[in-house]
């Protein structure tokens, strides 16, 4: 059979962008997006990218050249991770939430030749291109006027409508030549360090896109709730899933637990997307109103901690848990969930659903491995390594930043910098991210372990462990913790190491518990460590004594 070789008729490049001619042919009068009084049909939706993609191409846009986007979840954003790609350049989303600062390095970074800018986010968008420096070109603006009001001016090259009408709705759009041609640049949320820019190919985003749809089980036509940010690594790839399904887009620009309700009920919402920070403001809210029919929400980013879990499901919402990276561009382990385990009491689900789990479909392999040795640790739940993955949807690399592309893909692995364990069943269980590890007396003490243990009391809203220096010990837990609101009693420092003395082993209790009214968060919901270890730092090193009973281990 060797002379059998690939033809053109069935090497055609995988692509997303293809999904959305498709919606149109089978989907066309169906609702495409609803933002407040505003809605699209398939059809519109596809004519709409497609003028928009002829109006940047016949503006000299496309193929090698970026397009940024500065914008909150509103159609225009939908209608961009299209129509950007379509027109043969990279799309480059932006992180509203960042400081004028930093968009101002990504931007000068990337280099795009336009940049796309709603309301929300003019201030932050000008403010960011002040501090270009004379010598560097800023990009032209285009300013979605979502709201009427807002002026255009001088400083803008026009506006997304001005785009949208004058482009050709019969436009070819621009298909890759190589499915490993790249189609997005997204930047990591700069949870441990400064974000990087990740480049993704074609060819990696309709896997992830299709294996995001088969793991979720999501049906044809669901209703879909924005309150993922489309920013946060394309929306884990579901701006194009939805259009694969013919499901519709119920656009929200910012997160508020009663709009949220609200939406669910006005809409029939079914399907949402969120880090474990939306899952406890919706669980926790004041807000909160009884479901009528349930919702799946599908939760990742950060650790979904199991008190939390339950309390989500307590209220009508089906949860699934995944895991994944920028890198992976959405969801490349999850916790396939188990017919048998629905007969376990709320607890035992909930701690089961709290681990990351096993690789996806479409994943090749994933593993945990002893970073020195590369090989992988034992299956025992206890025995930590660093996960490690390899499959289609791993990125093509860092841009412009070889040394650190080649620093985390060895061996024909990508190395993750998440620290794990794998359960005797095949799930992985993520302990902690490679920096966030206390090292206590030569003991690894897996902060999320200890986040969890104080997740279960009462009174804490949310709650991060970080490492403290200590002049006996080298590192130990400092707690930092919101406390929930309304409370008649609020808990003292002593109670709260009491509360984890009765549950976790001694050396891993905090030794210091800081009270915030608010934990300092990263664009994209995470808490920011990094911030709270400053904090814990110039409090300076504590002084606890020696007589802690415990065998130093050697450190991973
Ligand atoms: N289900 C999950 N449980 C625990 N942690 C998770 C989960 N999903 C994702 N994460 C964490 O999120 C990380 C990926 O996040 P993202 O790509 O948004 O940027 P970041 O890693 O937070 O930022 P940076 O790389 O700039 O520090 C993973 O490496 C992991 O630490």
């Amino acid at each position: 059979m060797e002379e059998l070789k690939p033809r053109p008729a069935s090497c055609s490049p995988f692509t997303p962008l293809g999904f959305l001619e498709r919606a149109a042919t089978v989907y066309g009068d169906c609702t495409s997006i609803i933002y407040n009084d505003t809605s699209f049909t398939w059809s519109q939706t596809h004519r709409r990218c497609l003028q928009l993609a002829s109006s940047l191409s016949s503006s000299g846009v496309g193929i090698g050249h970026v397009v940024s986007v500065l914008a909150h979840n509103i159609p225009a954003m939908y209608e961009l991770q299209f129509a950007v790609p379509m027109s043969g350049a990279v799309l480059n989303n932006i992180n509203t939430r960042l400081d004028g600062r930093t968009v101002s390095v990504l931007l000068r970074h990337c280099e795009p030749k336009v940049l796309f800018i709603d309301t929300l986010s003019r201030s932050l968008a000008l403010e960011a291109i002040s501090l270009f420096p004379h010598n560097k070109t800023p990009p032209q603006l285009v300013y979605i006027n979502d709201n009427d009001e807002a002026t255009v001016d001088s400083r803008f090259w026009c506006t997304y409508e001005n785009l949208v009408e004058k482009g050709d709705p019969n436009f070819k759009w621009v298909r890759p030549k190589s499915e490993w041609d790249p189609i997005v640049l997204n930047y990591t949320s700069g949870t441990t360090s400064s974000p990087k820019g990740v480049v993704h190919s074609h060819r990696g985003i309709f896997t992830m896109t299709i294996d995001s749809l088969i793991d979720w089980e999501v049906p044809k036509q669901p209703i879909y709730l924005w309150t993922l940010p489309m920013f946060h690594a394309n929306g884990w790839c579901y701006p194009w899933g939805m259009a694969a399904v013919g499901g519709t887009n119920v656009c929200v620009p910012k997160f508020d637990a009663s709009i949220i309700y609200n939406l669910i009920k006005k809409h029939g919402v079914n399907h949402m997307c969120g880090a474990p920070v939306v899952l406890n403001m919706l669980s926790s809210s004041p807000e909160i109103k009884p479901l009528e029919n349930s919702v799946k929400i599908l939760t990742a980013g950060a650790p979904p901690p199991a008190a939390v879990l339950s309390r989500t499901e307590s209220l009508g919402f089906v949860v699934s848990h995944g895991y994944g990276l920028t890198e992976t561009a959405g969801l490349v382990v999850s916790c396939a969930w188990k017919r048998k385990w629905n007969k376990l009491p709320a607890t035992e689900r909930a701690r089961l659903k709290s681990r990351q789990g096993v690789r996806t479909l479409a994943l090749t392999e994933a593993d945990v491995v002893d970073p020195q040795s590369g090989l992988s640790v034992k299956r025992d739940g206890s025995t930590v390594g660093e996960i490690v993955l390899k499959g289609a949807s791993v990125m093509l690399g860092y841009f412009k930043d070889p040394i650190a592309t080649e620093k985390c893909m060895k061996n024909g692995w990508f190395y993750t910098g998440d620290v794990g364990v794998m359960h005797a069943d095949g799930y992985m269980e993520i302990k902690d991210r490679s920096k966030d590890v206390i090292i206590s007396g030569g003991e690894n003490i897996s902060s999320v372990e200890v986040e969890s243990v104080l997740y279960t009391h009462p009174a804490i809203n949310e709650v991060a462990v970080v490492a403290r220096p200590d002049q006996y010990w080298g590192e130990t837990p400092c707690a930092f913790v919101s406390l929930k609101t309304g409370l008649t009693r609020k808990p003292s420092e002593q109670d709260i190491v009491q509360y984890c003395r009765a549950k976790l082993p001694h050396y891993m209790v905090p030794k210091t518990v800081v009270f915030k009214d608010e934990l300092p968060k990263t664009s994209t919901g995470k808490i920011q460590k990094f911030v709270l270890r400053d904090i814990a730092k110039g409090t300076g090193p504590s002084s606890s004594s020696s007589s802690r009973v415990s065998q130093p281990r050697t450190r991973m």
